[in-house]
């Protein structure tokens, strides 16, 4: 997206926020690229039964939402409000047989680009999109030109991802941008991370959003050793992601321009990574190493130019795009129900609100109802975009964004979930998860004060209970009501959300148990500015 429609979708989400929204803390997400509807959606065929949504009440979901008092509020007059196309069955049966066509061309992905700050990820991903013809001359040459004006000519090509003026002139990532592309086999969103400690919760949210990572390590001397030391971000990176579920990584060893392209210095990176790598739980089958120069494009897309030879002495392997197109796509969760957590919200172009983020599970369609929850809110959704384009609906996977008419904004949060009014997630202020303990200096404790992260979400939050020990491979109780949890531990832990600071009552947040829906029984814990645990939500207490 240009530089300019960037900045005017910042300032129409600032402008949204302050008027109209209320997010919660942490709620400076970026928006999704190019969220103007381009084409009206697709109306349903006449006569197309629109099914009738029957009040199943949840009974974990004790609100007021339970008697639905208003999923029947006629929209406002000027609201057009689109009806379903397909039936819940038929639609179900149009996207299996829709996605099998599709797959068989290009399967889909998502990828977060991961590491230390000023690893060199946007500069990466920057010269990534023009190698696949995804940025053209016309911007790249005004990129040259404009950061060269502003005296930053070698964050260049980190311009093409890194839109906000705050970035440019700080030269650092400060949220997730997405852009897509593609490979012979794999059509590919890419969220670029932050890697400044101080910008973790936006990490955190991309990272929940993807399907695989890239981890760019820098090679130059001492620099990869600072980002992999404790409290280095490449090693507190990978630990994030697998956590939140990403099991394939590709490692880009950047800037080898730096040491000559030695190979001695390629392989020490290597070898000091895969056991960490594998002590986090990345499967060696499923861990890529790949040797790039991010600046002068070199293993990105080919081997060219005299950097390219010098790397083609001793390597003959896979371009980080042959390695991309071989990624394992995704399964997706077509038959759960839908579960979208706003990762975002901005006011558009178009009439209704925007919100985006990832179809976790199941489908949605254009003019479906659905519940936001916590709150007792619902809305339609009138316009589906994907990358960019118009579509009638979207399946489990799909980083998207939504238009939803019908809707009091001020009902919409960063971190609240999108689901059928028929099947609503459980809230929750208690609940039990399995955690592992990371390698923290001090062990946890009964009423330790912590924050929970939950997608794109973070609330206060204390260990109300441990417990039980717990083996780290079988899952056996080692020691039941244990006094602390050291460093390294696996545990069964209660946890319960505390009242933010302006409030006496602890609000509650939408999860549910990782037996029931794996994305949104994930967990993580922070305790001041470190991330001390990871887990999955057990049972919800209440
Ligand atoms: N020599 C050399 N420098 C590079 C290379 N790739 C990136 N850089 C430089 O590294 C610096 C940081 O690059 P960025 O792309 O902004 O790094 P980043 O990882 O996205 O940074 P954050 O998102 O802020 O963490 C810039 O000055 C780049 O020009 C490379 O292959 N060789």
């Amino acid at each position: 997206m240009p530089p300019a429609a960037r900045e005017r979708e910042k300032a129409q989400k600032l402008l949204a926020q302050k008027s109209a929204i209320a997010t919660p803390k942490g709620g400076s997400k970026r928006a999704t690229p190019a969220q103007t509807p381009t084409r009206i959606p697709a109306t349903p065929k006449a006569g197309t039964p629109i099914p009738r949504q029957a009040p199943v009440i949840d009974q974990r979901e004790l609100d007021l939402s339970a008697l639905n008092l208003v999923s029947n509020e006629p929209a406002k007059v000027d609201e057009v409000v689109p009806k379903e196309a397909f039936a819940k069955e038929k639609l179900l049966e149009e996207v299996r047989s829709t996605l099998a066509v599709q797959e068989k061309d290009k399967k889909a992905l998502s990828i977060v680009v991961i590491g230390h700050v000023d690893a060199g990820k946007s500069t990466l991903m920057g010269r990534l999109l023009y190698e696949l013809g995804r940025m053209d001359e016309r911007t790249k040459t005004a990129n040259e030109r404009n950061s060269s004006k502003a005296g930053k000519s070698s964050f260049s090509w980190a311009w093409g991802l890194d839109g906000t003026t705050e970035e440019r002139e700080r030269g650092i990532t400060m949220d997730i941008a997405q852009q897509a592309f593609s490979t012979p086999h794999r059509a590919i969103t890419v969220l670029d991370a932050p890697g400044h400690k101080e910008f973790i919760p936006n990490m955190i949210s991309g990272a929940a959003q993807a399907d695989c990572a890239i981890l760019v390590v820098d090679a130059a001397p001492n620099e990869f050793e600072a980002g992999f030391e404790r409290g280095g971000q490449s090693r507190e990176h990978l630990i994030l992601a697998r956590s939140l579920g990403i099991a394939q990584i590709i490692i880009a060893v950047n800037k080898l321009d730096q040491v000559g392209w030695d190979n001695a210095r390629y392989e020490e990176i290597c070898g000091l990574l895969r056991p960490f790598l594998v002590q986090s739980g990345y499967h060696p089958s499923k861990t890529k190493f790949v040797p790039v120069g991010a600046m002068q494009g070199v293993n990105l897309a080919a081997r060219e130019g005299e950097d390219g030879k010098m790397l083609s002495t001793w390597y003959s392997g896979p371009t980080l795009v042959d390695l991309l197109d071989a990624l394992d796509a995704p399964t997706r969760d077509i038959s759960s129900p839908m579960r979208i957590p706003i990762s975002n919200i901005f006011k558009g172009q178009g009439s209704g609100t925007y919100v985006s983020g990832r179809l976790l599970s199941g489908v949605v369609q254009v003019g479906e109802r659905v519940r936001i929850v916590p709150g007792d809110e619902t809305g339609v959704v009138k316009v589906i975009e994907v990358e960019d384009e118009s579509v009638p609906w979207a399946a489990a996977g799909t980083n998207l964004t939504l238009s939803l008419v019908s809707v009091d904004p001020i009902q919409l949060n960063i971190g609240s979930i999108l689901c059928p009014p028929t099947n609503v997630v459980p809230l929750a202020v208690s609940f039990t998860a399995r955690i592992i303990i990371f390698d923290i200096q001090v062990p946890i404790i009964t009423g330790a004060v912590v924050e929970l992260f939950h997608h794109s979400q973070d609330v206060p939050a204390s260990i109300s209970k441990l417990i039980a020990t717990l083996d780290r491979s079988s899952g056996k109780v080692l020691k039941t009501n244990p006094r602390v949890l050291a460093k390294s531990t696996s545990a069964e832990v209660q946890i319960t959300l505390r009242p933010p600071n302006n409030s006496t009552v602890a609000r509650p947040i939408a999860l549910e148990p990782y037996a029931v829906n794996k994305a949104m029984g994930r967990i993580l814990i922070r305790r001041e500015g470190e991330t001390i645990a990871a887990g999955v939500v057990m049972t919800i207490i209440g």
